[in-house]
C-alpha cells in the first residue's frame, strides 16, 4: 500500500494504490496527504496529477474501516488541502470514481476521464450521505437538480455523460494519465479561484426551497422507509441555506447520524453479501477459485416469450451474440418484433446518456427457427413456458444438435434440473439460470446446481451472471428453489390472512410500509393469477385432479385457501382482466384500487365456510407473513439448498423488492433477534395448528439455544451432511 510519486518534466504525479479498488483506507490516505504536501512543498513541481494504480481511481472510503474504532486522517482535509494548493492539480480518472473517490477528484482543480470510467456518489445504497464536501462541491459544479438525482440513487455515470453534466473537464480514450499531465503544463501558473469549487455559488433552480420540498416528497415516496435518502435532500438544503464551512458541519452531523443506524449496518452488511455470494464452495471442495469458467463468446435463447425476449436483450447489452430461436413462424415473428422494440428502448436510454457508442456495441441478434443453427453456440438458455414434457424434449434435441462443449441452461422458477439434465448426454452441463422478470433489468440469477453439475458449468453460469451485470446465487435443486420456495408461504399467508378478515389492501398497506417494493396482493394482480392457478391445477391441489370430496379449505391436514382459485374461475387474472384482488380501470390497467364487489364476495365466503373473522393488526400481518418466510428461509439451510443466510438475502434484497436497508430477511431476524421470531412464531402456530408452514424449524430452534449466534456464524451451526450444493 502506497502513494508515491514521480516527477515527469515539472508535473508531480501521485498514484493511489490499495487493491483491488483503491479503497480510501486510513493508510492510503495518510499516503496521499504525505505525498500532496511534499509535491506542493517541492520547488521543482509546478503541478500535481492524482491517478489511481491498475486503471481504477478510487472506489471511495474503505467500507471495512466502517466498523473499526480507530481512524486515521480525515478525508475531508485531504481534499482541502489538495484544493487550497496553489499549483494546480488534476485528477486523472480511470476504472471509477466512487463515494470519497470521486469527492477527492471534486477537489482537484481539473478532471480528466477515460471514456470507460464511472463516477458516482453512491453512499446512499449504503446508507449514508457523501460526507466529504461531495454533496457541496457537486451542486456548486452541475446545480442542484443533477447532484439531487445522482446523490439519491446512488447512481453510477459514464464518463461521457459526466463530460455533458460537466463533472469531468475532458473524456480520452486512452493515455488517461498522460492526457493528465499535458493538461496540468497547460494550467500552470492559471488563476485557481473557479476551479475551487468550495468557493463557488450553488447552481440553483428558481424558487429552490419549493424545489427541495418536492424532491422531499418524491424521495419520501420512492425510498419509503429509508432514511438516506432523505438526509440527502437535507445536506443539499444545507448547500443551498448555509455557507460552505456552515454547510459541511451539517454534513458531517448528518453523517454522525447516518453513520450510528440499523439501516446504514444493514446496507453495509448487504453489499458485503452481494459479494460475499459470488464465492461459492461446494462440501465436496470444489469452488470459485478451483474451478475454472469456460468463455461465453456465442449464446442461443429458446423461447421468445415474455423472459425469452427479455433474456435476448439481456445477452445483447452484455455485447454477446445470440441466436434467438422460436418454434413457428408467428410466434418468431411476434417475439423478435418485441425483442427489437426492447433494444430499440435500451439504446434510446443509453443516447439519451449520451453513450453515443452504445448502439454499436449491442451483440448481434438472429432470430431463427432453425435448431441447427444452434450448432456452434457456447451456451443455450431454454426459455420455454413451464411444462416438464416439453422442456425435455428440447434438451433431448439440444443434446444432439448442439457441440459436446456446450453448455444448457434452462430459464424455470421451480422445475426439476435432473429431470431435464436426465434426457441429455451431458447432464454434467446441465444448470438452471432461474432470471427475473423483466430479465434485462432485474439484477438476480439464481443459478441452480442439479445433481450432475460439474463445478465447471456453475463456475460458467455464474461467471455468466456477471457479464450480465447480475448478481448470480448458487443454489440446490429443489421445487421452487429459494426465491419462490419462500415467497409462496409468503403469499398463502397473506391469503390466510384475508380469509381471517383483513384486506388485501390492508395487507399490502402493511408490507408496503414495511418497505416492500409491492405487497402480496398487488403483486399477484400484476404476475397473474391464473399462472399460480394453472400451476396448482396440473399438480391437483384444484381443478378436475382433485379428488372429488376434498374439503374445500384443506389439503391433506394443511389448511388451504381456495380464494385464488375462485377469483380466476370467476376470470379475475389480475391487471390483465382488469379484475382480480383489485379492480382496474381496464383489462391491462395498472391503478390497482379496492373493489366493493370483493368485500362482498368475501362475506359471502366466510359465511359459506363458517369462518370466525377477527381484527387482524398490522403487526400480526406483518410478524405471519415475514416470519413463515424466514422460517422457510431456515428450512432452506438446513436442507442445504442455500449455503448461508446471505445467499438469502441476497437473493430477495435483489429478486423480490426487499428492502435493503433491512438487510434482507434473515439478516433482519437476526436484527429482530432469533429468540422473538421463535417465539412469535410458536405463538401463530399454536394459534393455527393447520398451518405447519409456522412450526418453527428446528435450525432456528437449534440457534437459540446456542445463545442466538450472530448471524456470520449461522453456517458454522450447518451440518453439511444434508447440503444440496
Ligand atoms: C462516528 C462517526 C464519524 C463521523 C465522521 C464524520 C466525517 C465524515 C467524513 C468522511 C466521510 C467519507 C465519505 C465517503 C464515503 C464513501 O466513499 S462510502 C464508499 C462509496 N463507494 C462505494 O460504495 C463503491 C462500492 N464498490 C463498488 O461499487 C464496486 O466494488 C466497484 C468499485 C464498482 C468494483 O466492482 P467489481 O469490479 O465488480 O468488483 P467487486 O467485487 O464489487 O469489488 C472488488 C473488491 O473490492 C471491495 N470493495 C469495493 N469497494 C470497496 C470500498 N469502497 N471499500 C472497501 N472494499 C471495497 C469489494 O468488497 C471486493 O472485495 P473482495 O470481495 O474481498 O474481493
Amino acid at each position: 500500500m502506497a502513494a508515491f510519486s514521480y516527477i515527469c518534466d515539472s508535473v508531480a504525479v501521485i498514484t493511489m494504490s490499495n487493491p483491488p479498488v483503491n479503497a480510501l483506507s486510513s493508510a492510503l490516505i495518510r499516503a496521499v496527504q504525505k505525498a500532496v504536501e511534499e509535491a506542493i512543498g517541492d520547488f521543482a513541481v509546478e503541478a500535481i496529477v492524482i491517478r489511481g494504480d491498475k486503471g481504477k481511481f478510487s472506489a471511495g472510503a474503505d467500507i471495512r474501516e466502517f466498523n473499526r474504532l480507530e481512524r486515521g486522517p480525515p478525508l475531508v482535509s485531504l481534499i482541502d488541502l489538495i484544493e487550497d494548493s496553489k499549483k494546480p492539480v488534476v485528477a486523472a480518472i480511470e476504472g471509477v470514481a466512487l463515494g470519497g473517490g470521486l469527492e477527492l477528484a471534486l477537489g482537484c482543480h481539473y478532471r480528466i476521464a477515460h471514456a470507460q470510467a464511472y463516477v458516482g456518489l453512491p453512499e446512499v445504497l449504503l446508507g449514508l450521505v457523501p460526507a466529504a464536501g461531495g454533496a457541496l462541491r457537486l451542486p456548486r459544479l452541475i446545480g442542484i437538480s443533477a447532484t439531487l438525482s445522482m446523490i439519491t440513487t446512488g447512481k453510477y455515470v459514464q464518463a461521457r455523460e459526466a463530460l455533458k453534466l460537466g463533472i469531468v473537464d475532458k473524456v480520452v480514450g486512452e493515455n488517461t494519465v498522460d492526457e493528465a499531465i499535458q493538461l496540468a503544463k497547460k494550467v500552470i501558473g492559471q488563476p485557481l479561484g473557479s476551479r475551487q469549487l468550495s468557493t463557488l455559488p450553488v447552481q440553483c433552480p428558481p424558487n429552490v426551497e419549493a424545489f427541495l420540498d418536492e424532491a422531499m416528497v418524491k424521495v419520501k415516496k420512492q425510498f419509503r422507509g429509508a432514511q438516506s435518502p432523505l438526509a440527502c435532500v437535507e445536506v443539499l438544503r444545507a448547500a443551498v441555506q448555509l455557507p460552505y464551512l456552515e454547510g459541511k458541519k451539517k454534513e458531517r452531523e448528518l453523517f454522525q447520524f447516518l453513520y450510528t443506524t440499523d439501516q446504514t449496518r444493514a446496507q453495509q452488511y448487504a453489499f458485503f453479501a452481494e459479494r460475499e455470494v459470488a464465492k461459492w464452495t461446494l462440501p465436496s471442495g470444489a469452488s470459485w477459485k478451483t474451478a475454472s469458467p469456460q468463455p461465453i463468446r456465442t449464446a442461443a435463447v429458446i423461447g421468445l416469450g415474455t423472459m425469452g425476449r427479455s433474456i435476448v436483450t439481456s445477452l445483447a447489452k452484455a455485447k454477446i451474440p445470440v441466436i434467438a430461436l422460436e418454434q413457428d413462424k408467428k410466434q418468431l415473428d411476434i417475439g423478435s418484433k418485441a425483442v427489437m422494440s426492447l433494444l430499440d428502448r435500451e439504446i434510446l436510454k443509453m443516447e439519451q446518456l449520451g453513450h453515443t457508442e452504445f448502439t454499436n456495441s449491442l451483440g448481434p441478434v438472429q432470430f431463427t427457427l432453425d435448431y441447427g443453427k444452434l450448432r456452434d453456440v457456447d451456451i443455450v438458455i431454454e426459455a420455454v413456458f413451464e411444462n416438464m414434457a416439453l422442456k425435455k424434449e428440447i434438451f433431448r434435441h439440444l443434446s444432439g444438435i448442439c457441440k459436446p462443449e456446450a453448455f444448457l441452461c434452462t430459464n424455470t422458477s421451480g422445475l426439476d434440473i435432473d429431470e431435464m439434465a436426465s434426457v441429455t448426454n451431458r447432464p454434467q452441463m446441465v444448470i438452471g439460470t432461474h432470471f427475473f422478470s423483466p430479465a434485462h433489468i432485474m439484477k438476480l440469477l439464481e443459478v441452480v446446481h442439479g445433481h450432475y453439475t460439474s463445478s465447471t458449468t456453475i463456475s460458467t453460469a455464474m461467471r455468466l451472471a456477471k457479464m450480465l451485470g447480475k448478481v448470480g446465487v448458487l443454489v440446490g435443486n429443489c421445487p421452487s428453489f429459494v426465491g419462490n420456495r419462500l415467497m409462496r408461504l409468503y403469499v398463502e399467508q397473506a391469503v390466510f390472512l384475508v380469509e381471517e378478515g383483513s384486506k388485501p389492501e390492508e395487507i399490502d398497506r402493511a408490507l408496503e410500509d414495511f418497505g416492500l417494493a409491492m405487497g402480496p396482493f398487488r403483486m399477484m394482480d400484476l404476475a397473474g393469477l391464473d399462472i399460480g392457478w394453472k400451476a396448482r391445477t396440473e399438480i391437483g391441489l384444484t381443478g378436475p385432479k382433485l379428488p372429488i370430496g376434498t374439503p374445500a379449505r384443506q389439503r391433506g391436514s394443511k389448511r388451504y385457501s381456495p380464494l385464488p382459485d375462485i377469483l380466476c374461475e370467476k376470470g379475475r387474472f389480475g391487471q390483465k382482466s382488469g379484475q382480480g384482488w383489485y379492480k382496474y380501470e381496464k383489462s391491462g390497467g395498472r391503478n390497482a384500487m379496492p373493489d366493493p364487489w370483493l368485500y362482498n364476495f368475501l362475506s359471502e365466503y366466510q359465511r359459506i365456510h363458517n369462518l370466525k373473522t377477527h381484527y387482524v393488526t398490522q403487526e400480526e400481518i406483518i410478524e405471519r407473513c415475514l416470519y413463515v418466510l424466514i422460517n422457510e428461509g431456515f428450512k432452506v439451510l438446513e436442507d442445504g439448498i442455500a449455503s448461508g443466510p446471505e445467499d438469502i438475502d441476497v437473493i430477495y434484497n435483489n429478486g423480490y423488492g426487499w428492502p435493503k436497508y433491512t438487510g434482507g430477511p434473515m439478516y433482519y431476524a437476526s436484527i429482530v433477534g432469533l429468540p422473538v421470531v421463535l417465539t412469535k412464531l410458536e405463538k401463530y402456530y399454536g394459534a393455527n395448528p393447520d398451518i405447519p408452514d409456522l412450526k418453527p424449524s428446528s435450525f432456528l430452534k437449534k440457534l437459540v439455544s446456542k445463545g442466538n449466534p450472530p448471524l456470520k456464524e449461522w453456517r458454522s451451526h450447518l451440518g453439511f451432511q444434508s447440503s444440496m450444493l
